[in-house]
């Protein structure tokens, strides 16, 4: 890869929680959302995230635009550590760094107009353009993503969930930033609604060449508009790979059950097909299992798992598990039969 965007190293994010009934002098617990994750990305890119709910995405998203505080490196193309700048001198990136969230109205002011919501990045970093540029590149602006520049004094509550998003996109893109973190950005939207921004987006990162960080849970979604995905559990990263590497060759046998779980638009193929389970729970994140994370859930864990944190090897494709490899029909079979066995013992339980 040339110089590459953003590199980031190590990245933490530790969030300290006081639980119900704590003394005020009661040491608070610590919470690792994020935990030793590196990445990097080229100009233009597309890094898809994904992994289950809680499992750091949207800390991640939130410490490399400064939201939440981070520890590690986050270099970005011209050389400055983004989380160790002062904060007066983060907001200068903060207009080559932009964000879309996912509940597209909840994220707009209600009492601005869509003209002030998208003009606001622009003023804020351009205070020196006129009243009559900043509405000329609105207007441009608008028309590129699918509004009428004749709404531009209407407010979000007049707007769809799809429009709502447009205006979020338009307002984070009106910067022309080099990079946009998308949080979930379709999933509060109908599934009608959802491929159309999701093009949009496609669209316009041709126009404009920024790269994109697309956090999602659908992975089909992932998979069509991604260059790279990076796979997340309990905020450690398992496996990161070409988008058609890492569908066709999943090597972390977390990755695969993740994928197994995609629905086949094909309904034969869909009956036919095997889902590999995640056994049992999601484990506290304030209470991780030794060695790898996800060994209480994997069907191939074997003793060393709980001894040793697996590093994430691998040059391209990356990999963080002892034994990497497609996981074999006994082993599936044997996920399976605990999963049930569990089934069964929760319905005992509750019968009794
Ligand atoms: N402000 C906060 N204070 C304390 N804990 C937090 C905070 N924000 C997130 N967490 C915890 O950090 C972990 C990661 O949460 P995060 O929202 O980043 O996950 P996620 O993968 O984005 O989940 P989802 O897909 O549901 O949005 C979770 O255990 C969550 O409860």
């Amino acid at each position: 890869m040339n110089q590459p965007l953003l590199d980031a190293r190590d990245l933490r994010v530790t969030f300290r929680i006081r639980r119900e009934g704590d003394l005020p002098w009661t040491k608070p617990l610590g919470l690792q959302a994020v935990s030793g994750v590196d990445f990097t990305l080229a100009p233009g890119e597309t890094l898809g995230i994904v992994g289950e709910s809680g499992c750091g995405k949207s800390t991640l998203a939130r410490a490399l635009v400064g939201l939440v505080p981070a520890t590690g490196r986050a270099v970005w193309t011209d050389g400055k550590d983004l989380l160790a700048l002062p904060p007066s001198e983060f907001q200068r990136y903060r207009s080559d760094i932009q964000m879309v969230f996912q509940d597209p109205l909840a994220s707009l002011n209600p009492r601005m107009t869509v003209g002030q919501i998208i003009a606001e990045p622009l003023t804020t970093h351009h205070p020196e353009l006129t009243r009559e540029e900043v509405k000329v590149r609105v207007k441009d602006m608008m028309d590129r993503v699918g509004l009428l520049p004749n709404q531009i004094n209407r407010y979000p509550h007049e707007f769809s969930g799809g429009q709502c998003q447009r205006i979020g996109i338009a307002r984070a893109l009106i910067v022309r930033p080099k990079l946009v973190i998308c949080d979930e950005p379709v999933s509060a939207l109908d599934v009608s609604i959802q491929a159309q921004v999701i093009n949009l987006l496609i669209e316009l990162q041709a126009q404009f060449g920024m790269a994109l960080i697309f956090i999602a849970h659908d992975l089909s979604v992932v998979k069509h508009i991604s260059d790279r995905v990076m796979v997340l559990y309990l905020g450690r990263v398992m496996e990161t790979a070409p988008t058609t590497e890492l569908f066709s060759e999943p090597q972390h046998p977390y990755t695969q059950a993740l994928l197994s779980a995609v629905p086949i638009p094909d309904p034969l193929l869909e009956r036919a097909k095997r889902v590999i389970p995640l056994e049992g729970e999601l484990p506290s994140p304030m209470a991780p299992p030794s060695g790898c994370v996800f060994r209480t859930r994997c069907p191939r864990a074997r003793a060393l798992c709980a001894e040793a944190v697996p590093p994430l090897t691998g040059a391209d494709h990356r990999t963080a598990c002892h034994f990497p490899g497609p996981l074999t029909e006994a082993e599936i079979e044997g996920a399976l039969a605990r999963t049930a066995a569990r089934a069964e013992a929760a319905r005992a339980a509750t019968a009794a």
